[in-house]
């Protein structure tokens, strides 16, 4: 059985130039221990379709969908209460920007232990030993004293691992890491995604992992969906998607990884294909 399933999501905004579709029918189910890549460009609704399967989203998004379950649980007819029980327990959310997820006003240990005081029953000694096994489990070294630190006493790579960390806290089913080491250095966006995927090999989590960069999608993915202005352009293992895309649309997203590079500059999707050939092969 899937994890999460979505069919049909369709996620409308209400701006001041009238309705804005973000998401148009877009399905996608990830099982225990598989690793989902969504990829496509900036504004291509990849956070915005997690967030409302979450029910994460402004009251000024109207969320429509078929099917939204979790675990075989209907997250459609959910009360709110209830599904904050599942999020930030059962399903946990990683971010692009570690120091602004952060609250800058409180210590490190301070935000991990309230995530286990709002989900679990351990006692304030039991949630602080919790805190530093997972300070330790992510490699954040002197853990204890670690809790002490605010967020500003971090580099950008520790904070991300606090807020691995704090994901991990309830031991979640499924991880949903938006972008999660676009915001780091070079080396350390290495270090993140080789800690992400050790961690979901372990504990057999699914994990949806949002990108824009075909890189990261080689190197995690077991399966990829290509998202282009908020609809599902093709769905694919990672192999299959690298040796043989099926639409124009994955074509030119490959086309344009650097070592497809002519001269010094990289080919834009634009460059390629109109929208109309970019949605022709749209699936559902
Ligand atoms: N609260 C909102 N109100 C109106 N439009 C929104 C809102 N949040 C997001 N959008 C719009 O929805 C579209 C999809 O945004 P989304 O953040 O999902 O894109 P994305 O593919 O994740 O891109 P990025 O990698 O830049 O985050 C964008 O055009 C964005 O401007």
């Amino acid at each position: 059985m899937s994890l999460l399933e979505v069919e049909n999501l369709v996620v409308e905004f209400q701006t001041a130039s009238g309705p804005f579709r973000a998401v148009d029918g877009v399905s996608l189910k990830v099982s225990a221990g598989e690793v989902l890549a969504i990829v496509g460009e900036s504004g291509s609704g990849k956070s915005v379709s997690m967030l409302a399967a979450m029910g994460l989203l402004p009251w000024t998004a109207k969320v429509t969908a078929d099917k939204l379950t979790f675990d075989g649980r209907d997250m459609l007819s959910m009360s709110d209460s209830e599904r904050r029980k599942i999020i930030g327990k059962d399903i946990a959310m990683i971010f692009q920007e570690p120091v602004a997820s952060l609250n800058p006003c409180f210590t490190v240990g301070f935000q991990i232990e309230e995530v286990l005081r709002f989900h679990t029953d351990l006692d304030r000694k039991a949630r602080r030993a919790r805190a530093i096994e997972l300070f330790e489990a992510v490699g954040i070294p002197n853990a204890e004293e670690r809790l002490s630190h605010f967020p500003h006493q971090m580099s950008g790579g520790q904070c991300q691992r606090v807020m691995i960390a704090t994901a991990l806290a309830c031991n979640p089913k499924l991880l949903i890491a938006d972008e999660p080491t676009t915001a780091l250095d070079v080396t350390i966006q290495k270090q993140i995604l080789d800690l992400l995927m050790r961690i979901q090999t372990e504990r057999g989590m699914g994990l949806i992992m949002i990108t824009h960069n075909m890189g990261v999608v080689a190197e995690t993915a077991d399966r990829v969906i290509v998202q282009y202005k908020g609809r599902k352009i093709e769905e694919a293992d990672v192999l299959s998607l690298f040796e043989s895309p099926k639409s124009a649309y994955t074509k030119a997203l490959l086309s344009a990884l650097p070592d497809n590079a002519t001269g010094d500059r990289l080919p834009t999707i634009a460059e390629f294909l109109t929208d109309q050939q970019i949605f022709e092969g749209a699936v559902r």
